[in-house]
């Protein structure tokens, strides 16, 4: 039985035993205190400026409210400036917009709308929407001279986005749900450029009094920008809470019918949330499950940095891999000597740097690290027995990226470009995978 095997707790609990009561449950409705919306934002004080994303939803109006006063109470602090993005999509959606502007107003925040106005795609719709919407809050952070985009992202959206990713047949890192603190989303090459955000600034519409102005953060012919950060400060706070702080202020937000729309995915693994968590799966719980993962995750990939190490993978996390040529190498035996989950992450790192076709995807990569690890294998059999080493060669393409066993050195070089009509590039004895 592996560790992994061991019966936990909770697993040993009689299948029909009823699902014990979380000890906060009695707090999960109250109102957010002026101490523990301080906390949640503490560590942002020193920051120079902060872009509130408002949807004009309960949470992220509550992030208006909440940060507001926190801001307000401090003698020195971030200037905070509201964004709305309004995606164009529903009738009611310009007027949402104005209402927080008026929100936005009345609590003396500079706010802006933001028109998503490119193309509306009938497939993968919300996807969409949502790349956009990220890279319209880079371009208003930007201009504000912020790094830091705030979200109103609460635990029940955790538990979403677990339970989404489960469905999807995520790996551990998937299931660590999102981070309080990540990189802005942004698309390759997306807001990256100067002259893009340029482009889009040009859009921005200014609804209400802008704050005092600041250095342009957008200096003329210089595409290198530092990263734009994502935090969630809600993000282990119930959704309730938040619900409760806008009604004890006596403050009215939009309700967007498009979170019960049975069309999206979400909409309808949202709607499963209490039958599940009436079986015991709440919302905390797949939230715990996250941070665990998450912890499992940082965990693993330190070892994978040491595994790199050990095989003499120069500088895993920069661009000194390859010697010169592009090529990264390392010894075959060692890296199928190494646990599977590790030389899997090992193979995955190293293939989406080297590839030039985004990151690659799980089932993918596991189909090609088991069979890598089955050639090693192979080779050093044949080898033992006397037989030529070749037999055992292996060759395949995945994500852009050429995995090679040769000689006993496992390399992973850029695969030459695709021909026309999309067919993988076939490069050796065994099929290609893409
Ligand atoms: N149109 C938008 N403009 C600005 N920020 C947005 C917009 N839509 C979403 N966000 C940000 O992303 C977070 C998560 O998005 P999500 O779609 O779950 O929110 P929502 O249902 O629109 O409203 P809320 O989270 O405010 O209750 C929001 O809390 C908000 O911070």
């Amino acid at each position: 039985m592996s560790a992994a095997d061991h019966p936990t707790v909770e697993d040993t609990a009689a299948d029909d035993a009823p699902p014990p009561a979380t000890a906060h449950a009695r707090h999960d409705d109250a109102p957010l205190t002026t101490t523990e919306a301080a906390t949640l934002f503490a560590d942002l004080a020193a920051l120079p400026a902060v872009v509130l994303a408002v949807s004009g939803g309960p949470d992220s109006t509550a992030l208006l409210v909440l940060a507001a006063r926190w801001r307000a109470a401090l003698a020195a602090g971030p200037r905070l400036v509201a964004a709305t993005v309004d995606h164009g999509l529903r009738s009611g959606s310009g007027d949402e917009a104005l209402a927080v502007g008026r929100l936005a107003g009345e609590l003396g925040i500079a706010h802006h709308i933001l028109r998503w106005t490119g193309e509306k795609p009938a497939a993968g719709l919300q996807a969409a929407a949502r790349a956009a919407r990220y890279r319209l809050l880079a371009v208003a952070a930007r201009e504000a001279g912020a790094r830091h985009v705030l979200t109103g992202h609460t635990r029940d959206d955790q538990a979403e986005t677990v339970l989404f990713r489960l469905a999807r047949g995520s790996g551990l890192a998937g299931l660590a749900g999102m981070a309080r603190v990540a990189p802005l989303p942004l698309p390759a090459g997306g807001e990256r450029s100067t002259r893009e955000a340029r482009r889009v600034r040009g859009r921005l519409e200014t609804t209400a009094r802008t704050a005092a102005p600041h250095p342009d953060p957008l200096p003329a012919g210089d595409d290198r920008e530092p990263a734009l950060l994502l935090v969630r400060p809600f993000l282990d706070i119930p959704k309730a809470r938040l619900v409760a702080t806008l009604a004890a202020a006596g403050i009215a937000c939009a309700d967007d019918p498009s979170n019960r729309d049975p069309r999206f995915t979400r909409s309808r693994l949202r709607a499963l949330l209490p039958g599940l968590a009436a079986e015991g799966l709440t919302a905390p719980r797949l939230a715990r499950l996250a941070d665990r993962m998450r912890r499992a995750d940082a965990a693993l990939e330190a070892a994978v940095e040491r595994l790199a190490a050990d095989l003499a993978v120069a500088d895993l996390a920069g661009f000194g891999l390859a010697g010169g040529d592009g090529v990264v190498r390392l010894d075959a035996a060692g890296w199928a000597r190494a646990p599977a989950e590790l030389r899997l992450r090992l193979l995955g790192r190293l293939i989406d740097r080297v590839g030039h076709e985004g990151p690659v995807e799980l089932g993918k990569l596991e189909t090609v690290a088991d069979a890598l690890a089955a050639a090693v294998v192979a080779t050093a059999i044949t080898a033992a027995g006397g037989g030529p080493e070749s037999a055992a060669r292996f060759r395949r393409t995945l994500a852009g990226a050429t995995v090679t066993l040769a000689g006993g050195r496992l390399s992973v070089a850029p695969a030459p470009p695709r021909r026309s009509g999309g067919n993988a590039a076939s490069a050796g004895p065994n099929p290609t995978e893409t």
